[in-house]
């Protein structure tokens, strides 16, 4: 990981480009990423919310010509591949590479060619893993000072979900790094069946709340505003963003998992330390995590106490690779303990534990 930098992330006191095109806004614009497997529901969630009001403002990338409905909603046929839907948001699908189209997209906004979308929704294809996309974000420089993750929503089909987890380790993993899990189709699935899948997804993300859903109907602002940056009172919301009181020991151990299911290889679970970090040792850490398990880290989110730094540094990654690291001006609460959670496959928590102290606990391994 890079040193962290100083409000990165968070639109606060970062540089203006030159070329008002490459423009830097002062808040970044939050993304959703939609995702969920082959018919679980994802347009039919898509096309109920953005004829919600809140949702006016919003863009929406798909990434497959054709894929979403929403022709009967068009009014204006706009330039290429992008449209114009009667509820004022964009729709637009991605031929071709997706940092191109969302680069694009913020071009076309600032020149003020398109609406100025404040909030950008990106449709997976079903069978999508979900975790380059992530990386994207974090990683593409123009994008990651543009453009913020909001939070991951994946959609499980409450009659079917069951079968395709076992099946598709593509769906447990979806459903593995989601901050928010839609259970779709509860109308026409068995009240035991959905029930039961529900507990399932709790044990495989749990501090992801299981919103049930009927013919996509859910309202947006149960889905979005997901991240450690909460909009509506313009302040950091560790708690909500982490969860870490979700993470209990239980969901580290596969006590009463089923061993031939693929999510019995997953695990959840919440590391803290009550003493700062040395940066650098924890950066050995870190990479070291990455060289050996990258692939199996499916999500980390943290955030952690570090020796000489005033404010929290906040991190999150997507197996190889992590967002910037960001340093927050002060802590938002009195509980300064560094906090790290994860979703991995394949992994213990003992293993994450003892290697982290023994890299910054004092072994002097670096
Ligand atoms: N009974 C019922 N059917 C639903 C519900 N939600 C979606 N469907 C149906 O399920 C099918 C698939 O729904 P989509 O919304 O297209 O699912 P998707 O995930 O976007 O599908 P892909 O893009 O092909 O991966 C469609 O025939 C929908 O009408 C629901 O809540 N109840």
């Amino acid at each position: 990981m890079t040193a962290p930098e100083q409000g990165q992330g968070h639109g606060q006191g970062q540089e203006q480009a030159q070329d008002q095109d490459l423009a830097i806004p002062d808040a970044p614009l939050p993304v959703s990423v939609l995702t969920g497997f082959l018919g679980s529901g994802k347009t039919t969630v898509l096309r109920h919310l953005l004829a919600q009001p809140d949702m006016a403002n919003t863009a929406v990338i798909v990434n497959e010509f054709g894929e979403i409905g929403l022709d009967h909603m068009l009014v204006e046929n706009a330039k290429e591949d992008t449209i114009l839907l009667n509820s004022g948001c964009l729709c637009c699908t991605v031929r071709g590479d997706l940092v191109e189209t969302m680069r694009r997209l913020f071009k076309q906004r600032v020149r003020r060619e398109i609406p100025p979308f404040d909030r950008l929704v990106i449709e997976t294809t079903g069978l999508a893993d979900p975790a380059p996309i992530l990386q994207t974000l974090m990683n593409d420089p123009f994008l990651v000072e543009r453009f913020r993750l909001d939070g991951v929503i994946a959609t499980v089909d409450a009659a079917n979900g069951g079968t395709t987890l076992d099946n598709h380790f593509e769906s447990v993993k979806q459903a593995a790094v989601a901050d928010r899990l839609l259970l779709t189709k509860t109308d026409a699935a068995e009240p035991d069946a959905a029930e039961a899948l529900k507990i399932r997804l709790k044990d495989l993300n749990p501090a992801a709340p299981v919103l049930p859903v009927s013919q996509g109907e859910v309202e947006a602002a149960a889905l979005f505003n997901a991240g450690l940056y909460d909009p509506t009172t313009k302040t950091l919301d560790v708690q909500r963003w982490l969860k870490p009181e979700a993470y209990d020991d239980d969901h580290g151990h596969d006590h009463h998992h089923d061993v031939n299911r693929h999510d019995a290889s997953i695990r959840a679970f919440c590391i803290t330390r009550e003493e700062p970090l040395n940066w650098d040792r924890l950066n050995s850490w870190v990479e070291m995590l990455i060289m050996l398990y990258g692939g199996n880290l499916l999500r980390i989110k943290g955030i952690l106490n570090i020796e000489d730094c005033e404010g929290p540094v906040v991190i999150h990654g997507v197996q190889h690779m992590f967002h910037p690291p960001s340093q927050l001006e002060s802590w938002p609460d009195a509980d300064h303990r560094s906090r790290l959670v994860f979703i991995t496959r394949d992994l213990e928590k003992e293993m994450f534990e003892h290697t982290l102290e023994a890299f910054a606990g004092g072994s002097d391994l670096t």
